[in-house]
């Protein structure tokens, strides 16, 4: 479980989050939602340990972020960034094999290299193994980065695992797959899932729990299926009442 308590962040004196209090489930996934700039992926990066709060603390299975080697973290948790630009021509089974960095003193190269292999499979990307990762299309960027970060975690359970806008470049078809692969490991896995996202949607339909971020505030957090409606998007948002209601009314009451 992840808890995150009165995380207060700010930038050249602007803040960016007020006193954030979350929890993250494990065997759940939980979205961060909100409009553009409102914090989500800083949020994001305060509950990994990429960013240092100005208050708060951010507490893994009840022991301080802070308090964990970074080599004890970098078993336990994964994290797909944004962007994470490469320029090197590496191939895309050896960006897939970063992903077992931590694992390199303690398990052979043929393992790694094996998952590795079965990550890729596992995205739909095997077939891209061998390509130079920078030709790679954005999409299928995105689905090899995925497969590096589910790698980090293969042999884990009860891991965590955090995911900044990870089907932004894909299709609909991989957007569902790669949502569905999330479901089934976070079931099977108990792996505590935190994921940014704009697709209200999918976060209705794949998701457990959200929360509703805007301008650096928590605005609500609850059962997806509950939260995830006209009125709160209409706020949320600064829609029109009447352009929520058809965008989103019916769908996602289904
Ligand atoms: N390094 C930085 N320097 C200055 N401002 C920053 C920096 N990083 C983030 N911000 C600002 O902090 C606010 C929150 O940014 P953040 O990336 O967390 O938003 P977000 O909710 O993830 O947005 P989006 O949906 O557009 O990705 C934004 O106004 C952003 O411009």
């Amino acid at each position: 479980m992840i808890e995150a308590e009165n995380i207060v962040y700010s930038i050249g004196g602007e803040r960016i989050l007020a006193n954030i209090y979350a929890t993250f489930q494990p065997g759940k996934i939980t979205a961060i939602l909100g409009p553009n700039g409102a914090g989500k992926s800083t949020l994001l990066k305060c509950l990994t340990g990429a960013l240092t709060p100005d208050n708060g603390s951010v507490f893994l299975d009840g022991k301080n972020l802070w308090d964990y080697s970074l080599d004890a973290l970098s078993r336990m948790r994964a994290v797909l960034s944004q962007s994470a630009p490469v320029n090197f021509p590496f191939t895309a089974h050896e960006i897939v094999t970063m992903g077992r960095n931590p694992y390199s003193f303690d398990k052979t190269d043929a393992w790694n290299s094996e998952i590795a292999d079965d990550a890729l499979a596992l995205v739909d990307a095997w077939h891209l193994r061998d390509r130079s990762f920078p030709t790679l299309s954005g999409g299928e960027q995105q689905r090899v980065q995925f497969a590096r970060v589910i790698a980090q975690i293969w042999e884990r359970d009860e891991a965590y695992l955090f995911l900044d806008e990870p089907t932004s470049a894909l299709d609909l078809k991989h957007q569902h797959h790669l949502l569905d692969l999330v479901q089934r490991l976070c079931r099977e896995k108990r792996l505590t899932v935190v994921i940014v996202m704009h697709d209200l949607n999918l976060a209705y339909h794949c998701t457990d729990n959200c929360y509703f971020i805007k301008e650096g505030w928590i605005r609500g957090g609850g059962a997806s299926r509950e939260l995830i409606n006209k009125d709160v998007i209409s706020e949320i948002f600064d829609l029109a009442p009447e352009y929520a209601a058809m965008r989103f009314g019916g769908e996602l009451s289904e």
